[in-house]
C-alpha cells in the first residue's frame, strides 16, 4: 500500500478491497470528471480486465490474453504483446474469451493464456521472458476435458499462482504455483481426488486421500468428468496469515446423481480452501455448498478484512458467492463466523450457525428429484465474478448483486460428449412466447448492494435496469465506481448511493475500474465491452431492457477531461426473413442440437446478447452448403468459431440451419427487428 497512486495488484492490494486511497476526484469535484484519454482495442469481445499501474505504466489485458502497456498519463501504446490464442479454443470455454488481468511483480508481467499458457513479459520491452503449459499432460486426458484460463494470475512469496476453467464441459480443477523468476513449477493442488484415489504426487495428495475421497462415490461420473472444482477466478494472498485462500468452482458435470450416484458432500467444490504459497500445503477448507448441482462456485472474488466481530477485531475473509450468502470466516483458521443472505434465495432454509452448513430445501436436489426445480439464484449467481470494493470510510463491501433465476432439471439420459457443455441438465430454455418472456423479465434484475458486513444487512441497494453489471471501485474521495450492463459508467455517494456522475460509453461495461495517479493528476480508468456469459447464453434475457453491443474499448477519466467518443455507432439489425424454408420437424430436431452445441456462445434459442453473432440475421442461412461450411467444416475458425463435423451429422447441422430459419421468419413475423 505504499504508493497510493498505483495499483499495482489485480485488487490494488493483497487484501483486495479495490479501495483507492486517492480523493482528487471526491463528492465535490465530481462534476468536473470527464473523459481524459481513450483507446480502441483490437477485438470485440466481452473486456473483463483490471489494468494494473505502477509508475505511471498502465499493463492492461484484452480478450483473447491480449497485453498492452500504456503511458498512464496519455494512453501512448508502449508495446503490446499478441500471445496468439488459436481461435479454434474459444470453444474450450463456457464463458466468452475473456481476460481479467495480469499480475506485476520485479519487473515482470504474467498472464494467464485462454490455451493454458501462463507467460512472463518484460515489463519494459513486452519481450517473453518465459512461457509454460499450465495443463498437465494428464489432466487434459481424454477428450471430454477442456481448461482454460482467464483469470488474473497472484503472486505470493515469489511464486506465480495460476488456476484454470473448464467445469462446465468436464474438468479436473487444480492450482500450480511456477517460480516467478524461472517459470519453474514448484507445486501443484488439486482440488478433486483422483478416480480410485490414486497420489499424484502434488501437494494435494495428503489431503485429497484423507478428507475428499470419502465424500465422492467411487463410482460415480466424475471417474470420467473429472469431477470440476475449477479455480477460474479468485485467489487471494494474505501476508497477514501468510496463506493463499483458493475460491474452487461447481462440480463436473452440475448433474450430482451422475457425477457421485447422488453420494457425499463431494469436496473440494464449492469451497474455499487455504494453502501455502511456498509449497501449496493444505491449511484448512470450508465447503459453502455442499452436492453441488447449481453451478454454485465459490470462485467469487474474496477479500480480507479486519472488522468487529461481536465486539472483537477479528482478521477475516469475506465473500459474497454465487450461493446468495454473504460469508464471514476466520482468515487464519477458515473458522465459520457468519453467512447471511446478501439476495432473495431459495435452495436452502438456513444456515446452521455453528458449522456453517446450509439446510438444503429438499426439492432443490433437482438431480435427486427427477424434478423441476426453479433455483434463485440461478447458474449466474446472485453475484458472479464482477469484483466487490470495500471503502474503510463507509465500513461498507460494495456488491455487483444481481436476480437471474433459472430453471433446473436432469436430462435423464446423461452421456459425456466430447464437444460442448456436459451439464447433465435438460437444456429446453426460454419459448419464444413474447407474453412468457415479458413475465420472466420481471424477476431479471440487478442492483449496487451496499453491504454492512458488521450489521449483517444491506446499508442500501442501488436499483439498475438490468443484472450483469460490472465490478465495482471504491475511493477515498467519497464515491463508488461502476459500470452497467446498458451502458452507462457511474459513479455514487458512497455513503447514500445518490448517483453523481454518469457517462454514456456506448457498450455495456462488466469490468472493474482502477483509480490511479500520475504526476499529481488522479485518473479513474475503464474498459468498456459488452461480454462474458451472460450476453453470450442468456437469450432473450440478456436482450430484455438492454441493447448493448459490443464496442472495446479503454476509457480513462479525470477533472476536465476534454475527449469524447466517436457517434454512437448501436448497429441496426435485421433478421433474415425470406431465407427460404424450413420443415417444422427438422428444426424441432435442430433446436435440441442448437441448444446442447450452439446456444452456449449464441444464445438461449437463437437470441443472442450483443456480442457474438445472432445467427438468426446470419447471412449464411441462406445457403445449405455456405452454412455447412461454417457450422460443420469450421470455415471461421480463426474468429472462435469451430467446425462441428466430429460430433454432429450433416443433417443434423442442416436440422440446425432449419431451426434457425424457423425462429428469424417467427420474430421478424413479431416485428422483433423493427424495436
Ligand atoms: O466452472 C468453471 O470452470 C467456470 C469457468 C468460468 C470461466 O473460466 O470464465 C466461468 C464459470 N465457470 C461460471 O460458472 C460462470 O458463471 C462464469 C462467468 C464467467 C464470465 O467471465 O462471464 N466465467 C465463468
Ligand atoms: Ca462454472
Amino acid at each position: 500500500d505504499d504508493n497510493p497512486s498505483d495499483w499495482p495488484q489485480h485488487g490494488r492490494t493483497t487484501f483486495e478491497q479495490r479501495f483507492s486511497p486517492l480523493d482528487q476526484i471526491n463528492t465535490r469535484t465530481i462534476g468536473r470528471l470527464g473523459l481524459a484519454w481513450r483507446q480502441d482495442f483490437d477485438t470485440s469481445r466481452g473486456q473483463e480486465g483490471t489494468p494494473l499501474i505502477v509508475d505511471g505504466v498502465m499493463y492492461v489485458t484484452t480478450s483473447w490474453s491480449k497485453v498492452e502497456a500504456l503511458d498512464a498519463a496519455t494512453g501512448r501504446v508502449l508495446w503490446r504483446h499478441d500471445p496468439a490464442v488459436p481461435g479454434g479454443v474459444a470453444v474450450r470455454g463456457c464463458c466468452d474469451t475473456v481476460n481479467r488481468g495480469a499480475a506485476y511483480w520485479d519487473g515482470r508481467v504474467y498472464v494467464g493464456t485462454f490455451d493454458g499458457r501462463l507467460i512472463a513479459l518484460d515489463a519494459k520491452t513486452g519481450r517473453l521472458d518465459w512461457s509454460v503449459n499450465t495443463i498437465p499432460h494428464d489432466a487434459a486426458l481424454g477428450d471430454i476435458r477442456s481448461y482454460t484460463i482467464d483469470a488474473a494470475p497472484r503472486i505470493a512469496k515469489d511464486v506465480v499462482i495460476i488456476g484454470n476453467g473448464g467445469a462446465e464441459f468436464g474438468a479436473r480443477g487444480f492450482v500450480s504455483g511456477f517460480d516467478a523468476r524461472t517459470g519453474r513449477l514448484k507445486w501443484r493442488f488439486f482440488t478433486v481426488p483422483a478416480p480410485g484415489n490414486q497420489p499424484d504426487h502434488a501437494a494435494s495428495d495428503n489431503v485429497l486421500s484423507s478428507v475428499a475421497y470419502k465424500t465422492w462415490s467411487p463410482t460415480g461420473g466424475w471417474t470420467h468428468s473429472g469431477g470440476g472444482g475449477t479455480v477460474w477466478d479468485s485467489i487471494v494472498y494474505d501476508p497477514v496469515t501468510g496463506l493463499v485462500y483458493l475460491g474452487v468452482g461447481n462440480g463436473a458435470p452440475w448433474n450430482y446423481k451422475f457425477r457421485s450416484n447422488g453420494e457425499g458432500d463431494n469436496l473440494f467444490l464449492a469451497s474455499i480452501v487455504a494453502i501455502r504459497p511456498e509449497t501449496g500445503k493444505y491449511v484448512w477448507h470450508f465447503q459453502e455448498t455442499p452436492k453441488d448441482q447449481w453451478d454454485f462456485t465459490a470462485s467469487q472474488p474474496m477479500m480480507v478484512l479486519d472488522l468487529p466481530v461481536q465486539g472483537r477485531m477479528r482478521h477475516v475473509l469475506v465473500q459474497a458467492p454465487k450461493n446468495g450468502f454473504f460469508y464471514t470466516l476466520d482468515a487464519r483458521t477458515g473458522a465459520f463466523i457468519s453467512a447471511i443472505p446478501y439476495t432473495f434465495l431459495n435452495w436452502a432454509k438456513g444456515i446452521d450457525p455453528k458449522t456453517g452448513r446450509p439446510d438444503i430445501v429438499p426439492d432443490a436436489l433437482w438431480s435427486l428429484t427427477g424434478r423441476t426445480w426453479f433455483g434463485i439464484p440461478g447458474s449466474l449467481g446472485g453475484h458472479n465474478w464482477a469484483p466487490m470494493a470495500y471503502s474503510p470510510q463507509t465500513g461498507y463491501v460494495y456488491i455487483p448483486a444481481q436476480q437471474l433465476p433459472e430453471p433446473f432439471k436432469a436430462d435423464d439420459h446423461m452421456r459425456l460428449h466430447d464437444m460442448g457443455v456436459n451439464l447433465g441438465i435438460d437444456m429446453t430454455g426460454l419459448p419464444a412466447d413474447p407474453k412468457v418472456l415479458a413475465a420472466v423479465g420481471k424477476t431479471v434484475q440487478g442492483w449496487l448492494l451496499a453491504w454492512d458486513p458488521v450489521a449483517g444487512k444491506a446499508a442500501f441497494r442501488v436499483q439498475h435496469d438490468t443484472p450483469w453489471n460490472g465490478g465495482v471501485l471504491a475511493t477515498a474521495g467519497g464515491l463508488v465506481f461502476q459500470g452497467l450492463a446498458t451502458g452507462g459508467f457511474e459513479a455514487y455517494d458512497a455513503r447514500t448511493g445518490a448517483r453523481l456522475y454518469h457517462f454514456d460509453a456506448h457498450s455495456g461495461i462488466v469490468a472493474p475500474p482502477v483509480a490511479y495517479a500520475v504526476h499529481g493528476r488522479q485518473y479513474v480508468a475503464v474498459e468498456v465491452g459488452w461480454g462474458g456469459i451472460f450476453p453470450l447464453m442468456g437469450g432473450a434475457l440478456a436482450r430484455m431492457r438492454n441493447d448493448s453491443v459490443n464496442h472495446s474499448r479503454l476509457l480513462v477519466f479525470a477533472l476536465d477531461g476534454k475527449d469524447r467518443l466517436p457517434a454512437d455507432s448501436r448497429p441496426v439489425q435485421t433478421l433474415a426473413d425470406g431465407v427460404g424454408s424450413f420443415e417444422p420437424e427438422r428444426a424441432r430436431r435442430g433446436y435440441v442440437s442448437y441448444q446442447h452445441f450452439c446456444m452456449a456462445c449464441h444464445g438461449d434459442n437463437a437470441i443472442a446478447g450483443g456480442v457474438l453473432p445472432d445467427l438468426r440475421w446470419s447471412g449464411a442461412l441462406g445457403s445449405p452448403d455456405g452454412f455447412y461450411s461454417i457450422a460443420g467444416m469450421g470455415a471461421l475458425k480463426n474468429f472462435g468459431m469451430v467446425g462441428f463435423s466430429s460430433v454432429l451429422k450433416p443433417q443434423e447441422i442442416e436440422d440446425i440451419r432449419q431451426f434457425l430459419i424457423s425462429r428469424a421468419r417467427h420474430d421478424a413475423a413479431l416485428g422483433e427487428d423493427k424495436k
